[in-house]
């Protein structure tokens, strides 16, 4: 937006994003932020649209999971039904979890997956898929322009401190003092991806000329000890590892194949684990109020 002429109208609920992460551009005269929930029409103009709503992290989708599907179902409705009245092209971002708890690894893009349809992630992974589903229906019957990436774990600066998921919980914790947590067994594996290098993902997708779906995400795979040993040799090297009980359906492994990203959008992610994780930390001690001694 700095470089560009682009106008960016930004709608949120605040049900998980805040206010302080769009500070720096509020007043700015190209940028305009509106509340508003998706699951209701939105009447604007607009050439591109980059639909991002859903609460992603297990510990919100799962408070508010009626929310979460109507967001998913309604949500993606209410936008695709914009994209058709002004013409827009419109990206989706879905998710590593529509290939629920893979049975094929790493996982490409033509795997089907292996999801509980029933289950309590259902309202997110099931949720997203058919958002999926609903992208192709109206590209194939009314001819609109969509992007669908597949977004796997990222984290980065100014994520919310609770927001539950494991990057953010294991950095907080270390901050505060308290035992990184641990779910059992421990050997599940997530691959993260930083900010930066999932914007960049973003949009080259939507500027390309590709449908997808495209994964997304840093094929760096690690099981959540080693995650939890590489927070506490960075962070505080005396803090506590604690095991923990784990949540119904947590997928035991993932990793993206991003050949295809590669591929078609020129993409890969440059920030590795190790690089990303004090830059996130930088910015929790600031918001803390935890120096460095
Ligand atoms: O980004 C993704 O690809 C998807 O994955 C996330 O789900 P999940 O990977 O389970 O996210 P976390 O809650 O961060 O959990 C990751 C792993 O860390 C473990 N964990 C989590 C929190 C904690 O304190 N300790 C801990 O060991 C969990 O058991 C799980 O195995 C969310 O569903 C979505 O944000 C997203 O679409």
């Amino acid at each position: 937006m700095q470089n560009e002429k682009n106008e960016v109208i930004v709608a949120d609920n605040y049900f998980t994003g805040s206010k302080d992460n769009l500070k720096k551009w509020i007043g700015h005269p190209r940028f305009e932020l509106i509340r508003h929930d998706v699951t209701e029409p939105l009447l604007v103009e607009v050439d591109q649209i980059y639909h991002l709503a859903c609460p992603a992290s297990p510990i919100f989708y799962k408070y508010n999971p009626v929310k979460t599907i109507k967001t998913n179902v309604i949500g993606t409705l209410n936008m695709l039904g914009l994209a058709k009245r002004v013409g827009a092209r419109i990206l989706l971002t879905s998710t590593s979890e529509v290939y629920g708890d893979p049975l094929v690894h790493p996982q490409p893009e033509s795997y089907w997956g292996n999801v509980n349809p029933i289950g309590v992630r259902s309202c997110y992974d099931e949720g997203k898929r058919v958002a999926e589903t609903l992208m192709f229906d109206y590209h194939r019957q009314h001819g609109i322009e969509i992007r669908i990436a597949r977004i796997f774990n990222t984290y980065g600066p100014r994520m919310n401190i609770d927001d539950g998921r494991v990057v953010s919980n294991f950095i907080a914790q270390a901050l505060r003092g308290e035992a990184l947590t641990v779910q059992k067994p421990g050997t599940q594996t997530r691959s993260f991806c930083y900010v930066s290098d999932m914007v960049d993902g973003l949009m080259r997708l939507m500027e390309g000329d590709q449908t997808g779906p495209i994964n997304i995400g840093n094929p760096g795979e690690f099981t959540m000890v080693e995650l939890a040993e590489t927070v506490k040799e960075l962070i505080k090297p005396d803090i506590e590892i604690k095991m923990v009980e784990n949540t119904p359906d947590d997928p035991r492994q993932r990793k993206p194949d991003i050949s295809k990203a590669k591929e078609v959008l020129g993409w890969e992610p440059k920030v590795k684990l190790r690089e990303g994780l004090p830059l996130m930390e930088e910015d929790f001690r600031l918001r803390l109020g935890v120096s460095k001694k």
